[in-house]
């Protein structure tokens, strides 16, 4: 028995050389292919820049033309280089003969008779996937870019709708060596021939090999395995709002990064104003980072935390729970309006206007000012750009004071009279400075810090925010830093406040504007500094496509400030609110509609966990149950055996949660998190100290998206009491591992004889 065993190991081992074998050949051959390009790529940049010395002005347009397109090739079969050549798919004879334009043929279903009735069939067809597309010299593909129609069946294709794939092959190689084949069979009932050898099959197929790979601190791209259901969403047209749910470990972070590749791929012209990808936290940003170079993918998609998406500000401080609840609501909009005009005030604004005119003293009192700036203030525009209005509202008065209106009947005349009149004031110091501290420059972080002051802001709160928020929020504000929170309000302000008015760059140099200032007031130049401004703003911060990952996280006021950024884009927002973070579901979800608008959605939903192992995805289900009833989880792709640990503490709290983080390290090749409460997150890391860095601390509110290959989760209802989302938060905290999971109970967690804490029984 032994022997025979021994003897089908061999077989499967020669055929499996066999196989690699020829899947070596090929990538030889591309391989000379590329260097082939590359010296064509070369060849045509010296060329190039011969024809430069000719010296006429469209030669050296053309030069400059073609030395960029054979850069940009040069560049890309360079970076591309490294495992590039992943799939292989094995293809039936298609309904009709017609190619596309990577020269494969473009039939999803197999002709009458491509089957016959015995069962048998001959492949058509064999198409090589990999992350550039390669052309042969008769242009037939050697390798076909994965995000080329033709690609698609290697990913839908499924046993139970099969198309024309009959084998779909995953390469596994590593520069130029192709180290292992793994194949899965979509029509195993057939005896498919190749050449006129039956087709062999090797290995339990790919994604199980994919899935059981110990993780690193990156974030690996899933482009030899992406799934149907998957592959859908990344290849969903990009009309509108692409809206996906799904439980944690369905990929769509994984998902989200793909899509951004492919939307490049499909219209590189239309995406040429950038793709932002939010993400919510520096951490989550850092493991994403290396996927989308990996895809060939990085110039135009940004990937940015939700607290740096406002430049020269970064989020490095945390919030309570309720601070960061008044912070983000959608009640804080008014108050920002408020103190947007409140803040002008600051600072001892004067109460006098003194001015000499035309030889006479003329004043304006306090309340004569009060009603000019109420005035000025009319309507919602932003702050900074009223300050010309409001100059030229002052002038106004002081020109009915001085009696020079009806001088003249003549309306040239007047005209003449009030311009100079303008002039004379406006030439004025005491004018001048009065205006700057009357109206000065609002700058955000100004408005901010103003809104530090307890009083200040419970005047501007007044029947929009309690007491006890609005002590909360300032004392928060009078720290050094800023939170999340605070960065979604700066920018909330940046948009209340406008930016500045600024004299134009041509105009600067003019001495008689320098001196006088007078273009400010007039009504056609103001105008157009408006719209200065408001271009200013939109080159900064506009782009064509924006994915918000973790969607379901974003407050009402985040949603603003992502809307900004994305008002002509479309959009792909990924989520699962029994994720959520954020206390008040709906509120969220009102504010994303709004921050969307009524552009049409198209939902998907993503159903399969392939993080978690069955046995921990189980346990996490029972926090689910009690976090959002009534809501299903994903459905675990795998399951490993090992059933989740759970232990109580024992000496300390510190001295158990290190033991079992080394027992860990000592059981899984790669990573280990530790997550606890928020409050203990410092603590956290030095129980840690000197365990290596394979094995981090995060607080519950920093593991949101990252995954490692085992966790230790640090009292349950420690995190649950957190916050009143807490429950959401621990269900994020629970399905973090990809293979093992240890739970510590404190005596909070009211732990039974097998430590299995209150919160996680069945
Ligand atoms: N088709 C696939 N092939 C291989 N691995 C996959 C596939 N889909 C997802 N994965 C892996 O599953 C894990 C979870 O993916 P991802 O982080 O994108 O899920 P998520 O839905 O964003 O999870 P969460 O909501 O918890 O943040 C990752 O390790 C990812 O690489």
């Amino acid at each position: 028995m032994a022997a025979q065993a021994q003897q089908e190991t061999a077989l499967e081992d020669s055929l499996r050389d066999r196989e690699i074998s020829v899947e070596q050949e090929h990538l030889d051959r591309v391989y000379r292919r590329l260097e082939e390009k590359i010296h064509e790529a070369e060849f045509l940049m010296n060329d190039a820049a011969k024809r430069g010395q000719v010296g006429t002005p469209g030669a050296l347009a053309e030069r400059d033309a073609q030395v960029f397109r054979a850069g940009v090739h040069l560049n890309r079969l360079n970076n591309e280089f490294e495992d590039f050549l992943f799939g292989r798919i094995d293809l039936l004879l298609g309904k009709d003969g017609k190619k596309g334009p990577d020269g494969a043929y473009t039939a999803v279903e197999p002709a009458e008779g491509a089957v016959r009735e015995d069962n048998t069939a001959d492949i058509a067809e064999t198409l090589h996937i990999g992350r550039i597309g390669v052309l042969d010299q008769d242009y037939a593909p050697l390798v076909i870019d994965w995000r080329a129609p033709a690609a698609a069946p290697f990913y839908r294709s499924t046993p139970v709708d099969p198309g024309r794939v009959v084998r779909r092959r995953v390469i596994r190689s590593k520069g130029r060596r192709v180290l292992g084949v793994e194949d899965d069979l979509m029509r195993p009932e057939l005896k498919a021939f190749l050449h006129g050898h039956e087709l062999p099959v090797i290995g339990d197929g790919a994604l199980m090999a994919a899935l059981g790979q110990a993780r690193s601190h990156t974030m690996r791209d899933i482009v030899a395995s992406i799934q149907a259901e998957q592959d859908l969403v990344i290849r969903a047209p990009a009309a509108s709002v692409t809206y996906v749910e799904g439980g944690p470990g369905t990929g769509k972070t994984a998902v989200a990064l793909h899509r951004a590749a492919y939307l490049l791929y499909q219209d590189r012209r239309r995406y040429a104003g950038g793709i932002l990808i939010v993400s919510p936290t520096p951490l989550l940003v850092a493991y994403t980072e290396g996927v989308l170079p990996s895809l060939g993918e990085e110039g135009q998609v940004a990937i940015r935390a939700i607290g740096s998406l406002v430049d020269g500000a970064e989020a490095t401080l945390y919030d309570s729970p309720a601070t960061a609840r008044a912070k983000g609501s959608h009640r804080m909009l008014k108050v920002l309006r408020k103190a947007a005009r409140g803040a002008l005030e600051l600072n001892d604004s004067p109460t006098r206007l003194r001015v000499v005119a035309f030889g006479r003293r003329l004043e304006l009192e306090a309340d004569e000012l009060e009603r000019i700036r109420r005035n000025a203030l009319g309507g919602t525009a932003p702050v900074n750009l009223l300050r010309p209005r409001a100059r030229k509202l002052l002038l106004d008065a002081l020109w009915a004071k001085s009696g020079g209106a009806g001088r003249h009947t003549d309306p040239e005349l007047a005209a003449e009279l009030r311009s100079s009149f303008d002039e004379d004031v406006t030439f004025e110091d005491s004018f001048l400075t009065f205006l700057d501290a009357w109206w000065p420059e609002l700058t955000p972080k100004a408005v901010l810090e103003a809104m530090a002051d307890e009083r200040r802001l419970g005047r501007w709160a007044r029947r929009i925010l309690n007491p006890g928020e609005v002590r909360k929020v300032a004392r928060s504000l009078r720290r050094v830093g800023f939170s999340v929170h605070d960065i979604a309000m700066l920018d909330e302000l940046q948009a209340i406040l406008g930016a500045p008015a600024r004299p134009k760059k041509k105009r600067e140099l003019d001495p008689l504007d320098q001196l006088t200032g007078l273009e400010e007031l007039m009504p056609v130049r103001e105008e157009s500094q408006r719209e200065r401004a408001e271009r200013l703003a939109a080159e900064r911060t506009e782009y064509a496509h924006v994915i918000v990952d973790e969607a379901q996280d974003l407050t009402p006021m985040q949603w603003r400030m992502v809307g900004r950024r994305g008002r002509h884009a479309t959009w792909t927002v990924v989520g699962d609110p029994a994720q959520s973070s954020w206390s008040d579901v709906d509120e969220a979800a009102e504010a994303r509609d709004e921050a969307l608008g009524t552009r049409p959605r198209r939902r998907f939903q993503l159903t399969v966990n392939y993080r978690n192992p069955a046995e921990i995805a189980e346990l996490a289900a029972r926090v689910l149950a009690l976090a959002m009833p009534g809501s299903t989880a994903p459905s675990a792709v795998r399951s490993t055996g090992v059933e989740p640990r759970f232990t109580v503490v024992r000496d300390s709290l510190a001295q158990t949660v290190r033991e079992e983080a080394a027992r860990l390290l000592d059981r899984v090749d790669g990573t280990v998190g530790v997550v606890v409460a928020m409050q203990r997150r410092e603590e956290a890391a030095k129980w840690l100290a000197g365990l290596g860095d394979r094995v981090v601390a995060l607080g519950s509110l920093e593991a949101k998206g990252l995954e490692y290959d085992a966790t230790v989760v640090v009292s349950p209802a420690e995190i649950a009491d957190e916050s009143p989302a807490g429950l959401r938060v621990l269900y994020v905290a629970l399905t973090r591992a990809t293979q093992q999971l240890t739970v510590v109970s404190g005596e909070r967690d009211e732990p039974d004889a097998a430590g299995v804490p209150d919160l996680l029984r069945d």
